[in-house]
């Protein structure tokens, strides 16, 4: 198959990828002429791992293309649609590149061609994009809504292996070409509507995010009478009817997708006149988990002004550099707000979360011992295991005072025994002050 694909961020290229590891030759189409450039020359604009080498690959067996122009859609059969759906102030999805996507390409189609929405889109979407292109061509088209499930981190296995495919269309022999092409992928698919497809996107985003806004709430409970979380969500997560997955208490859920997914469902429930109590709590836990730290460091410090934090992670998750959303972005800003000077260390996101925050008082460091040099406290916010490997007897040794907050209870009890470390973790009492 001829396959073009619109927007080179993490879901174009993954898709892209995979569909030529597939056998497919693919098109991939984005506007940012600086990426297609790098793209094209085989290097990769985001940090995800494998991802370089396959796509080299791909572009070796020449399988895989990279353009900026629209006119590609012409040869295809399948037309990916991939841009971003960022969230407005109002927490309305943003589909202002969708439509501009779909207008210009529509142009360019010639003879039947299948549209397959992957980007994440409000009810009703898949409808107007009917609308969009019908406005602009005579051509013949079926838009089908695949929404993707990928994680950033292991967005190559997640794609390849998907646990299902949910494929949202207006009749069966659209359906059907779709559910036929993601076969060697899943026999797990689901052939539905266009609007239930949209939700079970939202519905399944929203949920994992109420699971962590739930064992965060536990872990403050667990705090206070003196349980130990981690074991709580192991004892829950046996119960297959609970599962043991997204039970990880820390300092609450960030990235591209959770913030902006839950906003979006609230407005889409909003619309409809429907009160999303319990979506609206699962975000505001999430917000006060963000200010959890500084509360912390206060009872530990009693003030920040002139301390020195080190600051380990800026990711919103391990193995990406990705910090759209990061909750460290908004515990660094509160650090700055009580006059302390931050020392970060990433190994791969400083570069991006420069972008977003830069300030006098944050140094970059890329040993983390060298960023914990000094330091009144020592912040673990993104579990990148080159961090949970550091010797804690080094640590203390470097650290003006011993304090170690674990914002991912990610530290195991071993290594901090006869550490002399003071260990803060999330819902972890029992990890508290040990010699
Ligand atoms: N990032 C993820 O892990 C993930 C996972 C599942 C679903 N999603 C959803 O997939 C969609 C894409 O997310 P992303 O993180 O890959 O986005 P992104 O912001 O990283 O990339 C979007 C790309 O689209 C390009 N683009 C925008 N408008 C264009 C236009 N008119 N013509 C050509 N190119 C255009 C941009 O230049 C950019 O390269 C979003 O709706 C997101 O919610 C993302
Ligand atoms: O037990 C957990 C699990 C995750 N997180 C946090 O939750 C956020 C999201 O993590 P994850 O889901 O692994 O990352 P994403 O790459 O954002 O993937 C989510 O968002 C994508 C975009 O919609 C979906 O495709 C994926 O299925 C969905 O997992 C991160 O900040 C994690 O640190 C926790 O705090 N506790």
């Amino acid at each position: 198959m001829e396959i073009a694909v619109i927007g080179t961020g993490y879901v174009g290229l993954v898709t892209g990828v995979c569909f030529a590891l597939l056998g497919h030759r693919i098109i991939c189409i984005d506007r940012d002429v600086d990426k297609i450039d790098e793209l094209a020359a085989g290097r990769i604009t985001i940090y995800e791992p494998g991802l370089e080498e396959e796509l080299q690959r791909q572009q070796e067996e020449r399988r895989l293309f990279f353009t900026t122009s629209m006119t590609a859609v012409s040869c295809a059969d399948i037309v990916i649609l991939a841009v971003g759906t960022p969230q407005k102030a109002d927490g309305e999805s943003d589909l202002t590149d969708l439509e501009a996507a779909v207008r210009s390409m529509a142009i360019y189609l010639s003879g039947h061609t299948y549209i397959m929405t992957k980007s994440t889109v409000p009810v009703g979407t898949n409808e107007q994009i009917e609308k969009w292109i019908k406005a602009t061509t005579n051509e013949a088209f079926d838009v089908v809504s695949v929404p993707e499930f990928m994680r950033e981190g292991s967005a190559l296995s997640d794609t390849l292996k998907p646990e299902r495919v949910i494929i949202g269309a207006r009749n069966a022999h659209a359906s059907e070409a779709i559910a036929a092409l993601h076969r060697p992928l899943t026999e797990q698919v689901v052939e539905t509507d266009y609007r239930t497809a949209e939700m079970i996107k939202y519905a399944s985003n929203a949920f994992l995010a109420t699971k962590i806004s739930f064992i965060n709430e536990m872990a403050n409970i667990c705090d206070k009478v003196g349980a130990d979380v981690v074991t709580v969500a192991q004892g829950m997560g046996m119960d297959r009817r609970i599962g043991s997955s997204f039970l990880e208490a820390g300092i609450g859920y960030g990235g591209s997708c959770f913030p902006k997914d839950t906003h979006a469902l609230l407005q889409i429930a909003g619309d409809v006149d429907y009160d999303f109590k319990l979506l609206k709590a699962v975000i505001e836990v999430n917000k006060d988990q963000r200010r959890h730290i500084r509360k912390v460091l206060l009872q530990e410090l009693e003030s920040l002004s002139g301390k020195f934090i080190a600051v380990w992670g800026a990711s919103f998750k391990p193995n990406t550099d990705d910090v759209r959303h990061s909750p460290v972005l908004d515990i660094v800003r509160h650090l700055l707000k009580e006059g302390a000077s931050v020392r970060m260390s990433d190994p791969a996101a400083e570069l991006n979360f420069r972008r977003s925050l830069d300030h006098p008082l944050i140094s970059w460091h890329t040993d983390p011992l060298e960023a914990a040099q000094g330091a009144d406290a020592v912040c673990l916010l993104t579990d990148w295991p080159q961090f949970l490997s550091i010797d804690l007897h080094k640590l203390k040794a470097v650290m003006t005072t011993p304090i170690l907050f674990d914002g991912r209870n990610a530290i195991k009890q071993e290594q901090l025994v006869d550490t002399g470390i003071r260990y803060v973790g999330i819902g972890r009492p029992g990890m508290r002050g040990i010699k």
